[in-house]
């Protein structure tokens, strides 16, 4: 079994993530969580934050000489503009005279229309938005980009699975359908400024976000993931939560400001036939294989060995600088929602998260499927899997 959780808000000192029931044997170090969390960081359209703020990470348990120990591996992600907020988010009580005038302590009366602000302060009993928009953050992602590193790492040296996305959306524009980057393009795609695989598609996009800068706006879009090299098998159609798709879909939900998610085709396929819609399947020397990987590398909650293509679309971000029409809860009157600033689309930056939730519930599948203590137990209950299998 495989468990994790993060904690922290988006201006406290810092992010903790532990991830336990990681095998032992999984190769991982600071340097590898860093460059991970700078992935999340990277890509165009985001705001001033990204730029002056930094992730410091630090391994708090569960890892040594680079190496896991089969122990709860747990993370701290610590922000450094922290110093600026120490009074403002400090968990100890502040004197009333040293917050008095603090620009960084007013109130935030006038919630963001699709930020979790308005919801989130009758609930919880808030007469202001801060205390809900500092988890509600996606600052928060920082955390579970570091924790699915781990599981990243343990897919690819357990498995041999290749994790990566790519964006085949932003503002409405579509990626051509036959653009689907492989393990091999990883580097290619980070280097894109939207992470998107095709560069004429890129270049609209980053147009799309200046002008919608301009406009004083913000953008959605949708990314995709992908994970090569899976065998068949992982997930089960035998109960709704133990499906893979039914996990996919939730873990991808779970993320802030996704609204939607599509295994393989999704919602294009509701709109064929079934001639049309389905993958046929092929005998040969080599196994079976299918013609089209339309559903995505799952069929009946089970991974088909095909790449598994799982969707998200976001949508735009609600702190819109061409501030959004609200109630200033002080006072019953109308107002404009409180902006300060914010990123005009942070599309990119989800696709990196989304890679980190697929790779959380693939190890976690995995573990299910082949269980072991350590990285060489799985991949040879993997192998043993393999060259039992009856129908191949
Ligand atoms: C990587 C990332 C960055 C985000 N940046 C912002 C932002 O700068 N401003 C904003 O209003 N929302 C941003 N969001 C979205 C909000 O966190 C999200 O809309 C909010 O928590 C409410 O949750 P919901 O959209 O799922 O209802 C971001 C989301 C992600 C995944
Ligand atoms: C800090 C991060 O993202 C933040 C997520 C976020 C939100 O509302 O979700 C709002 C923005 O923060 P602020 O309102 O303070 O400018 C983003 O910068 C991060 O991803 O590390």
């Amino acid at each position: 079994m495989m468990r994790w959780l993060t904690a922290g808000e988006s201006h406290g000192p810092s992010l903790v993530a532990i991830l336990e029931g990681v095998p032992a044997g999984v190769g991982v170090t600071t340097d590898d969580l860093a460059a991970a969390l700078r992935r999340r960081r990277a890509g165009y359209g985001r705001g001033a934050r990204m730029k002056f703020e930094q992730d410091q990470v630090t391994v708090v348990g569960g890892v040594r000489h680079g190496v896991t120990l089969g122990g709860p591996v747990a993370i701290q992600v610590a922000n450094s503009e922290w110093p600026k907020w120490e009074r403002v988010m400090s968990p100890d009580p502040v004197p009333e005279e040293e917050l008095d005038g603090l620009a960084r302590n007013a109130p935030l009366t006038r919630p963001r229309p699709g930020h979790a602000d308005l919801v989130g302060m009758q609930k919880f009993g808030h007469e202001e938005a801060r205390p809900v928009l500092e988890r509600a953050s996606a600052r928060e992602t920082a955390a579970r980009v570091a924790i699915g590193e781990v599981a990243r790492r343990f897919c690819r040296q357990a498995l041999g699975v290749e994790i990566l996305s790519h964006l085949v959306s932003m503002g409405g524009i579509d990626v051509p359908d036959d653009t689907l980057p492989g393990p091999e393009d990883l580097d290619r795609v980070d280097a894109d400024p939207v992470r998107c695989f095709d560069p004429d598609t890129s270049a609209r996009m980053v147009a799309e976000v200046d002008d919608t800068k301009k406009a004083g706006d913000t953008l959605g879009g949708v990314v995709e993931v992908l994970a090569y090299g899976l065998p068949p098998g992982m997930g089960s159609h035998v109960h709704w939560d133990r499906r893979l798709d039914s996990r996919l879909a939730g873990a991808l939900m779970g993320i802030q400001a996704i609204k939607g998610v599509e295994l393989g085709d999704g919602f294009r396929t509701a709109a064929r036939r079934g001639s049309a819609a389905h993958d046929e399947i092929d005998p040969g020397d080599g196994g079976v294989s299918r013609r089209t990987n339309r559903a995505g590398g799952v069929e009946g909650g089970m991974t088909t060995g095909e790449p598994l293509r799982v969707r998200a679309a976001m949508k735009p971000i609600a702190t819109v600088p061409r501030a959004l029409d609200t109630v200033d809860v002080s006072s019953g009157e109308s107002a404009q929602a409180h902006h300060q600033r914010s990123d005009v689309t942070a599309v990119p930056a989800a696709g990196v998260v989304a890679e980190s939730m697929v790779a959380l519930v693939l190890a976690e599948t995995a573990l299910e499927k082949f269980g072991g203590d350590s990285v060489t137990e799985t991949s040879r209950n993997l192998r043993g899997y393999l060259d039992g299998l009856a129908i191949e």
